[in-house]
């Protein structure tokens, strides 16, 4: 298995650039992030030259304060296009692989409506790039607009975009659908980018509720050979924090 250090989470103490250096030096293979915005793009476009290692996934900006994302909010859709175009162009100065479009909360037809098409836009913009949608489970992010595998597929079979792609975090997945190991075998063909995280604590990938070396045997007999998104939150050092990675 290969690992993408996840810097919205790990060496959050120090600056995007540098944490990229430690994920390097770490042993991660790749490096994504959620929303990079403060941080120079030139100096974080520098950091992956000089480490190799490629950036996979950024976030849209989610909003307001107390907002998770503006593109299933119907009446924002000028805002929710400009963060989606911030979003590309950090992406296209950074060589980043796939912007995950952030839904927000919201409910209904509307709601749905205005996320698909907005995820129209973003798949048009995108040059190449992957457009990823996420389902939140409901006890972080309570009223989240997309919590479901199920719903991320119809979703994506009815935008009938080539580049949109499901990001399936395990951790989210596993809290509100369960039998992880099945829906990845089902989704496979729709899925952009995979995520872990022990259950319910969102620590290292070693413990809790989801049996992590079997998944990384499903995985193996599936022939995902891409970088597993590593999102877990360290309770203190995260250096001190990866016997779990030379476990795998
Ligand atoms: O929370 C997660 O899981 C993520 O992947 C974030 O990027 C979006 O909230
Ligand atoms: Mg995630």
């Amino acid at each position: 298995m290969k690992f993408s250090a996840n810097l919205g989470f790990l060496w959050t103490d120090r600056a995007l650039p540098d944490a990229i250096r430690a994920a390097k030096a770490a042993g991660f293979e790749a490096v994504e992030c959620h929303w990079p915005y403060d941080h120079d793009v030139d100096a974080v476009a520098s950091a992956l030259r000089q480490t190799g290692l490629p950036m996979l996934g950024l976030n849209t900006r989610r909003g307001q304060p107390g907002e998770n994302g503006l593109s299933a909010l119907p009446g924002r859709e000028d805002e929710a296009r400009a963060a989606i175009d911030e979003a590309l162009a950090y992406a296209k100065a950074t060589d980043t692989g796939a912007v995950h479009v952030m839904a927000g909360f919201a409910q209904g037809a509307d709601a749905h409506a205005t996320f698909a098409e907005n995820l129209r836009y973003a798949c048009g913009q995108a040059e190449g790039r992957t457009i990823l949608i996420e389902p939140l489970n409901g006890y972080d992010a309570p009223g989240y607009f997309l919590n479901r595998t199920t719903q991320a597929a119809a979703l994506i079979e009815e935008v009938g975009a080539p580049n949109l792609r499901l990001m399936f975090d395990c951790y989210h997945v596993q809290l509100t659908e369960g039998d992880v190991a099945r829906r990845l075998e089902k989704l496979l063909p729709l899925i952009g980018h995979i995520q872990v995280a022990s259950i319910p604590d969102r620590g290292t990938p070693d413990h809790g509720e989801l049996n992590y070396p079997h998944i990384w045997q499903v995985l193996d007999r599936l022939g995902w050979d891409r970088p597993i998104g590593a999102e877990y939150k360290p309770t203190g050092d995260t250096d001190a924090s990866l016997r779990w990675l030379s476990a795998v």
